[in-house]
């Protein structure tokens, strides 16, 4: 059963704590906090103050994806203000080695984060730093969109250098992910699904969480 990790990009900003108790109680594991700098895509989010307010009030994984340009200047922010997971891209840093040791460093678990666009062996030299890949499922930058059926070749493919390498990250997806897509992606080896709109545009969020859990039983 994969684990699900609904993303606040789609949640109701007024009533965040309602919405993030919600997904709690449903079973969600992780929260997925979608951090944009108006440069690496063009909309602008939250930063560190947000995951330091929302810290006290969940137990859930707070795993920060930086959709942030030059990452390594956030990194020792998000990990004080309590994120427990930080993503980066391969795309954003030239040093992303460095950006993963800054992640470990301040005592968070490293994420190598990939765009639709960007093969897998892009980040094989730094497979074994991270607790967690995350493959982006549409192009980042926005919730609502279409997934891309072309990235269950390239989980499938991350989870053969995986096996074979005997590494124990989680494969996270993100984007498009609703109870029908994720059923291949976990068939490929996905072990966390991000989900946003699919959950938080629902009338009941709670049943959005299940049925992702159900759907990869
Ligand atoms: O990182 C991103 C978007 O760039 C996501 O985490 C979105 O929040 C996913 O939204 P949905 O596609 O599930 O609506
Ligand atoms: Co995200």
């Amino acid at each position: 059963m994969i684990k699900v990790a609904p993303s606040i990009l789609s949640a109701d900003y007024v009533n965040l704590q309602k919405d993030i108790e919600m997904v709690d109680q449903a079973g969600a594991e992780v929260l997925h906090i979608d951090v944009m700098d108006g440069a690496f895509v063009p909309a602008i989010s939250y930063g560190p103050g947000w995951v330091k307010a929302i810290r006290p009030i969940t137990k859930m994984v707070l795993d920060v994806h930086m959709m942030v340009q030059n990452p390594e200047r956030y990194v020792e922010d998000f990990a004080k203000a309590g994120a427990d997971i930080i993503g980066v891209h391969v795309e954003a840093t030239p040093h992303i080695h460095r950006a993963l040791q800054m992640i470990k460093n301040a005592g968070a678990t490293p994420e190598v984060v990939i765009n639709p666009g960007t093969p897998v062996a892009m980040i094989e030299p730094v497979l074994d730093m991270v607790g967690q890949v995350l493959i982006m499922t549409v192009n980042p930058g926005f919730g609502g969109q279409k997934f891309l059926p072309s990235s269950v070749d390239k989980i499938a493919e991350l989870n053969a250098i995986k096996e074979k390498k005997g590494y124990d990250f989680d494969i996270e997806i993100d984007g498009g992910v609703n109870n029908e897509t994720v059923v291949d992606c976990a068939k490929a080896g996905a072990t966390v699904a991000v989900a946003g709109s699919y959950v938080f545009n629902a009338d009941d969020p709670a049943a959005k969480v299940q049925a992702l859990k159900d759907a990869t039983k």
